[in-house]
């Protein structure tokens, strides 16, 4: 298995160079700024049902922002040699996912669907999504996000060709802003084959298309 070398632990994890876990503030300044918040919204935080909120949120955020302390090549470092010489399109579809946006703070979601060629090996399914979480339990955008996962999966992986797209509604387009909700963003991201070669990437279209239509019927 690969390590991520001796850069930060959050350049490591995909974070901001500049950001060290020196800097990282206390659980109690934390949950005082959640207080602070909650003074701002224009509610009291010592009323009875806010008591416990400040430590509630932070242990969401423990959740919500766990992929910072994820390190990509950790999760799909590692290849079963022995797949019978296998190197058709592996296509994992429709993998859930949440994240927050990075201007907002509000969360973004729906699903993402990876798809590689396999050179020399392939790797567990579940690693995809592993994945795909350790990016979006960041502060994201949605095409920084697709583009990470690519990325991983061809430094990491180095397969014949590599292709993701995610639908995602973002929350800060439907509950406040313009307020439209429904609407969805796709972002792609092709690389390898996928990216040299049109057929390929209508190949993997069709593929979606083909389990949709199953899944539909
Ligand atoms: N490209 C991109 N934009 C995003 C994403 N998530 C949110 N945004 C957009 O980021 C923009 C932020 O625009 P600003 O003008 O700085 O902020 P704002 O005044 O809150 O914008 P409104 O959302 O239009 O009210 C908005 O247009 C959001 O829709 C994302 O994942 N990718
Ligand atoms: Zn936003």
């Amino acid at each position: 298995m690969k390590s991520a070398g001796n850069s930060s632990p959050a350049a490591a994890a995909g974070g901001c160079d500049d950001f060290t876990a020196a800097a990282r503030p206390s659980r109690a300044e934390a949950e005082a700024a959640v207080r602070t918040l909650i003074r701002w919204a224009g509610d009291d935080p010592d009323r009875e049902g806010l008591a416990g909120t400040p430590e509630r949120v932070v242990a969401a955020f423990e959740e919500f922002y766990a992929g910072y302390r994820e390190n990509p090549a950790d999760l799909i470092g590692c290849t079963f040699a022995d797949a019978a010489g296998y190197d058709d399109m592996v296509l994992v579809r429709d993998i859930p996912f949440h994240s927050h946006c990075e201007h907002h703070m509000v969360p973004f979601f729906g699903r993402a669907h990876v798809a590689y060629y396999p050179a020399g090996g392939v790797i567990g399914l579940s690693r995809f999504a592993r994945l795909v979480d350790a990016f979006a339990r960041r502060l994201q955008t949605q095409e920084r996000l697709t583009a990470q996962i690519a990325d991983a999966i061809e430094t990491h992986l180095r397969p014949r060709g590599t292709a993701v797209m995610i639908e995602a509604e973002h929350m800060c387009m439907s509950m406040r802003g313009v307020q439209k909700q429904g609407s969805l963003t796709i972002t792609t991201r092709f690389g390898g084959v996928f990216h040299d070669n049109p057929a390929e990437q209508a190949r993997f279209f069709a593929q979606l298309r083909c389990g949709r239509d199953r899944a539909a019927g």
